[in-house]
């Protein structure tokens, strides 16, 4: 089944190439509880427990809270499947419930671990991936965990039974393209030239049109593969590493930040725990609408407001002491380029020594500056999506969160 219409389809082009330490705490700190917020999904004590779901990349920024969010909001489960590279030990509070919480720790480059993981799975949650547009990992590593790690997921899918397959993919399948093209408030079927050079996004569009292809697919015991993919804008919340970035350099800099990028470049942001929450329910529904939702993709969206990267952080350093100086860009824009493009050659020459990976590159710089939002409702039509958290809520959590970190400002 292809997708609704031919436009922001990420079936672009890339450019170029083809194809940690044991965390201790969540990235939230546990910071997070779904369970009190809007009636909206919640476990109905009458259903009975009888499903198996695997989240691949459980304990990353975004695993974690699918992770909680799938205990607290989906009363069918019976078994959930954390699997990653780093388990968190914040995993251990969770198998005390209802659930049974099964850590596996795990490689998705590693075809016979991800398959012994999936067999038996009834849904998997594909979250795990490499997201890196700083140049830490080789573009290599980028594909080997994002494209073959997801070919390993299909496969296991196929070959143990597993019919029901979410992939989380991302804005960057679309846009911004190479060319610094805009797209403002576009959806699905927006129009939009897909060309990519950086092995993070190219990466991601093989992955994803690897997933939408199986869609259809005859798994072991011969009913079809039902899968479909999520495509998050910039996710913000609780244990949002860049967040925490910012604000440590903020507190560095007397509590000041500079702006680097006119205030009327809009990006696009998302709350995590609103990406979370339609995870849960893209999984629930592909179980009771293949036919509709089956080789689909849908932007993850919620009512966070269209603002600059760093207007939009200062929702939430703001309040927790933290000034943007200037109201246009202190530096001008060709000396952010030349500076980029300096941080790039620097991070070569300096390769074989020590591991130089700045947050200005030419990619994030373009990134950043180009506009990108998106303005859908197919995830409401398709399958009832509605955020589950207001702006307000979600502003509040995020600055809760951030206030709570060591140091702050105020
Ligand atoms: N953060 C964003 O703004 C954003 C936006 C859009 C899409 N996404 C996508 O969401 C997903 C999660 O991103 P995130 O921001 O939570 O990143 P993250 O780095 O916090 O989480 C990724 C998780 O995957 C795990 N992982 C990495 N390589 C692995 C491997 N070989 N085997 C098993 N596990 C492995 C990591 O240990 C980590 O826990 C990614 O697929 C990313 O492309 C993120
Ligand atoms: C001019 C600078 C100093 C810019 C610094 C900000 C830069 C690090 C930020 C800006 C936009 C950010 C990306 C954006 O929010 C969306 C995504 C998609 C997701 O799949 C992975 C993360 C990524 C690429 C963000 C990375 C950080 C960026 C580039």
């Amino acid at each position: 089944m292809g997708q609704e219409g031919g436009g922001a389809s990420g079936r672009g082009r890339c450019v170029g190439r083809p194809a940690g330490a044991p965390k201790e705490d969540g990235p939230s700190g546990g910071q997070f509880e779904y369970l009190g917020t809007v009636a909206a999904g919640m476990a109905d004590s009458t259903e009975v427990r009888e499903l198996v779901y695997l989240v691949t990349g459980g304990c990353g920024f975004l695993g974690e809270h699918v992770v909680r969010m799938l205990l607290q909001r989906e009363p069918r489960l019976l078994e959930l499947r954390v699997f990653d590279l780093h388990l968190g030990a914040w995993l251990e509070e969770l198998k005390t419930g209802p659930v049974q919480v099964t850590a596996i720790q795990g490689d998705v480059t590693q075809a016979h671990e991800v398959a012994a993981a999936v067999a038996g799975a009834h849904v998997v949650i594909h979250t795990a991936g490499l997201v890196d547009v700083f140049g830490r990992a080789s573009p290599e590593t980028i594909y080997e965990v994002n494209v073959q790690g997801t070919k390993n997921v299909i496969e296991a899918c196929v070959q143990t039974g597993t019919r029901f397959l979410v992939y989380t993919s991302s804005m960057e399948v679309v846009g911004p393209n190479i060319k610094g093209h805009h797209f403002y408030r576009g959806n699905e079927d927006t129009p939009y030239e897909a060309v990519h050079r950086h092995p993070y996004p190219c990466s991601k569009a093989q992955a994803e049109r690897l997933v939408l292809e199986a869609n259809g697919r005859k798994v072991h015991g011969g009913l079809p593969l039902v899968t479909c993919a999520l495509r998050p804008t910039g996710i913000y919340g609780e244990g949002h590493q860049i967040m925490r970035d910012f604000y440590h350099q903020g507190l560095r800099l007397g509590g000041r930040l500079f702006r680097t990028i006119p205030a009327s470049v809009e990006h696009g942001r998302v709350y995590v725990g609103n990406v979370a929450w339609m995870h849960v329910l893209v999984a629930r529904e592909l179980q009771q609408r293949a036919a509709l939702m089956g080789g689909q993709v849908y932007f993850c969206y919620d009512q966070s407001p269209y603002k600059s990267y760093e207007d939009f952080n200062m929702e939430f350093l703001g309040p927790c002491g933290l000034r943007l100086v200037e109201t246009r860009p202190l530096v001008p824009y060709w000396l952010l380029m030349l500076l980029a493009a300096l941080n790039a050659l620097l991070q070569w020459l300096l390769r074989p020594l020590l591991l130089y990976a700045p947050l200005l590159n030419p990619y994030t710089l373009a990134v950043a500056n180009t506009a990108f939002t998106v303005n859908t409702d197919k995830a409401q039509r398709h399958f009832g999506y509605e955020p589950l958290f207001s702006w307000e809520d979600s502003r509040t959590r995020t600055i809760r969160w951030v206030q709570a970190m060591e140091g702050s400002a105020r």
